[in-house]
């Protein structure tokens, strides 16, 4: 018996078990279709009087990825989820889920609502809904508190992680494990407790186990939250509506739940996280401006890699090239740093092991001090210090030593692909790989092809970086590509607030209350000051003798703040000299302290200058570090630097820091306004006419005349507008 063309399909296995087999590719979300399917599937097996118990299910070996995350915000019709678990709840007759692939979201608030869940031991369990900026409402909160106790529903719900099978069965989340079919054993399951009452397995009956410390572990757990939400609202909701699990009977849980995902549901969070969800897959789905795309684009076979030049880069690249599996060849010339890049690695790859449960991938990696030791590999991923020369000449011996077709990849912030690939026998086997410190650690990937970049190999380096679980984003070739192109007007905004009056801590708790995890000074600190100093040297821009005078604040006709200079010629290089924009306990501590020096010196400056300091407020600091940041983006879609906004926002969010809750800056653009944006640039334009990246770019100002269409739309007006030029 089966009900084929509904988005549930029925059918009566083993005589006597009602079968209910979701069916939405490729992930079974709940969609309207599939809620109304498995309510009249449910309905069907109840009445049936031959059925004597129910097994759910998904189609493919996937049991559920949760609601269908398309159909938020707009006309939701169909069953809602709430009574419909209820119903599956209440049912008289056992219900068994069985979880193959993953079971999230709605997928798990599914299987709560069954009477037990049996899952495959390669499944995989959450409530990830934090991360949609929403928080489990189809009783969610209350019936995970209920059957795990509040500090693991807590964890599981504040953070979104999936867990493993094995780790979902010591939970209590799941009643047995199987390595065998997961259908197969719940339908047998079934039976075995067929015609028991199901009194006891209803988890919305059962009280909720309070912790003896309640207050206390609340308290904490918020205070904790708040913090590292950064200004997210859901992870805070989410707290809320366990603590209403842990306090109130079920009923008065369920409404409250449902009153915190109204207030989240309508929130323009919700709607940034989710517009994340989707950008952080479209960018998967490349093209190029020549009009080669991924899905014509075959990427060559990587069995084995290379890295040279062992730096921090190239330790990081290594260990995540290792841990995909791939056998890796390090190279660095130097006898001293390769022990010492050996010893590094190895203590990385044992650690990232140790987290995760598995033997560490030694043996993957040989080191070498000779380049020759590359000759048989498929790709090698260049990581000598930034300096065009120097690659150039790695690049060089590289074409010599490597086999025909290998792929050269070049791991570079800044420097011209281009020019690099220029220089080679074979300039469509060059592309860029930006990766951000630590390379192990950090999810993206700036992949950059130039004009001469064949699809072939943007595909093999966007598929190698997916290997590497990054997000990878291929982006065109220009300074700084897409992430730090977009942070020089920013940088440089920052700098003049300072002249103008401002401090680094009100610049840097601006952009923290805006949801950064650290402030652009701190952040500068970080990564040492002496770093955009060389580039600035290497660009001419560092003139040491005109210390007084307006001349000193004019490069090329445009404002200049020659502030960052002067910390780096005093040595002030950030956290690792234990001064620079804060001033620090010693060198390499991290807890950045007010410098009173550093506020007499923006004094002396100011008046060195005759600048006259005037009041600067948060809005300021935002409008102008930010809108200037959102103009590079307009100009790099403006160039086909980037091929949507999507990629700029996820190229923020992964590698800038850009709080996740706000969407990215494109998006962030399209939430406060186009118009208001190209309102507020023109006026600080008028204001300071000597800086050319307050100019509002021409795409912003098409945008705005084509009546500021939403952002999905914006292609369509990028695509026309570059047909015109
Ligand atoms: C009352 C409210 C109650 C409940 C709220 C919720 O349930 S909110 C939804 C909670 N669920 C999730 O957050 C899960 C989201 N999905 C994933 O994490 C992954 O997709 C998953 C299931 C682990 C599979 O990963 P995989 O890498 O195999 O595939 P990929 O992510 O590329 O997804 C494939 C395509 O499916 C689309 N998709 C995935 N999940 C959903 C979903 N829940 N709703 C709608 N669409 C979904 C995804 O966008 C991909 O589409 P494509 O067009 O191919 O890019």
């Amino acid at each position: 018996m089966c009900d084929k063309g509904s988005m549930a399909q029925y059918t009566r296995v083993s005589g006597f078990v009602g079968l209910i087999t979701l069916q939405n590719p490729p992930v079974n979300a709940l969609s309207a279709a599939v809620r109304q399917g498995i309510v009249d599937m449910v309905e069907r097996a109840l009445s049936d009087p031959i059925v004597k118990s129910v097994v759910i299910c998904g189609q493919n070996g996937n049991f559920c990825g949760g609601a269908d995350i398309k159909e938020f915000g707009t006309n939701m019709s169909g069953p809602p989820l709430v009574p419909m678990i209820d119903a599956i709840e209440a049912a008289n007759k056992p219900v068994v889920a069985a979880i193959e692939g993953s079971a999230l979201g709605g997928g798990l608030e599914l299987a709560l609502g069954c009477h037990y869940r049996i899952a495959h031991s390669k499944a995989r369990l959450g409530l990830p809904e934090v991360t949609l900026g929403l928080l489990p409402a189809a009783g969610g909160t209350q019936r995970l508190s209920r059957l795990i106790g509040v500090p693991a529903a807590l964890n599981l719900i504040t953070t979104g992680i999936h867990v493993t099978a094995a780790q979902a069965l010591q939970l209590g989340i799941v009643d047995q494990v199987t390595d065998h079919n997961a259908v197969e054993v719940a339908v047998t399951f079934s039976l075995s407790v067929a015609g028991q009452s199901m009194d006891a397995r209803r988890i919305s009956t059962y009280p909720c186990p309070l912790p003896s410390d309640f207050d206390a572990l609340f308290e904490g757990v918020m205070q904790k939250v708040r913090q590292s939400a950064r200004g997210a609202i859901a992870p805070v909701a989410c707290v809320q509506a366990v603590r209403a699990a842990a306090t109130l009977p079920y009923t008065k849980g369920m409404e409250r739940e449902q009153e915190l995902m109204a207030t989240l549901f309508t929130s323009g969070q919700a709607r940034a996280q989710q517009y994340c969800f989707f950008a952080q897959r479209a960018v998967g789905r490349w093209r190029m401006p020549s009009g080669a795309r991924w899905e014509t684009s075959k990427p060559m076979p990587v069995h084995k890699a290379a890295v040279i030049g062992l730096g921090t880069m190239g330790r990081g690249i290594t260990v995540a090239l290792a841990q995909t599996g791939l056998s890796v060849v390090a190279v660095e010339t130097q006898e001293k740093q390769l022990m010492e890049a050996k010893q590094a690695v190895s203590g990385m790859l044992e650690r990232g092991a140790k987290r995760h449960g598995v033997a560490p991938m030694l043996d993957r990696i040989s080191y070498s001090q000779n380049i020759q030791a590359v000759a048989e590999v498929d790709l090698v991923i260049e990581a000598v210090f930034e300096d065009m020369a120097l690659k150039t000449e790695v690049f060089q011996q590289l074409s010599a030593v490597c086999k025909p077709g290998t792929l050269l990849c070049t791991n570079t912030s800044a420097l011209d692909v281009d020019k690099l690939a220029s220089e080679m026998p074979n300039p469509e086997l060059v592309v860029g790989m930006h990766f951000f410190a630590p390379a192990h650690v950090m999810k993206l990937l700036e992949v950059v092809y130039g004009p001469r970049s064949s699809p072939q190999a943007v595909a093999t380096a966007m598929q190698l970086g997916k290997k590497m679980g990054k997000v990878s984003v291929a982006v065109g070739n220009c300074r700084g590509f897409v992430g730090n192109r977009m942070l020089m007007p920013y940088l440089q905004q920052a700098f003049f607030l300072l002249e103008e009056g401002a401090t680094p801590e009100l610049v840097d708790r601006a952009l923290e209350e805006f949801g950064f995890p650290m402030g652009v000074f701190r952040m500068s600190d970080l990564s040492g000051l002496d770093i955009g100093w060389r580039v600035r040297k290497r660009d001419e821009l560092v003139e040491p003798d005109m210390a007084s005078g307006q001349s000193a604040r004019i490069r090329q006709g445009s404002r200049y703040s020659p502030l960052g200079d002067l910390l780096c010629e005093q040595g002030r290089f950030g956290q690792k000299t234990g001064q620079g924009w804060y001033r620090y306990d010693k060198p390499g501590s991290r807890v950045a302290r007010s410098d009173p020096w550093l506020h007499s010196f923006l004094v002396e400056y100011r008046a060195r200058h005759g600048l006259v300091p005037r009041s600067i407020d948060h809005q300021e600091v935002l409008e102008r570090c930010l809108y200037a940041l959102i103009n590079e983006g307009f100009r790099i879609l403006e160039d086909g630097i980037a091929a949507g906004p999507e990629d700029i926002d996820v190229i923020y969010v992964f590698g800038y820091g850009w709080p996740r809750h706000r969407g990215g800056p494109m998006f962030y653009a399209s939430m406060v306004g186009l118009a208001k944006i190209l309102e507020r640039l023109e006026h600080y334009q008028q204001a300071h006419p000597d800086v050319p990246y307050l100019q509002p770019s021409s795409l912003l100002r098409r945008l705005v005349a084509s009546d500021s269409p939403p952002i999905h739309r914006w292609r369509e007006v990028i695509k026309k507008y570059q047909s015109q030029l």
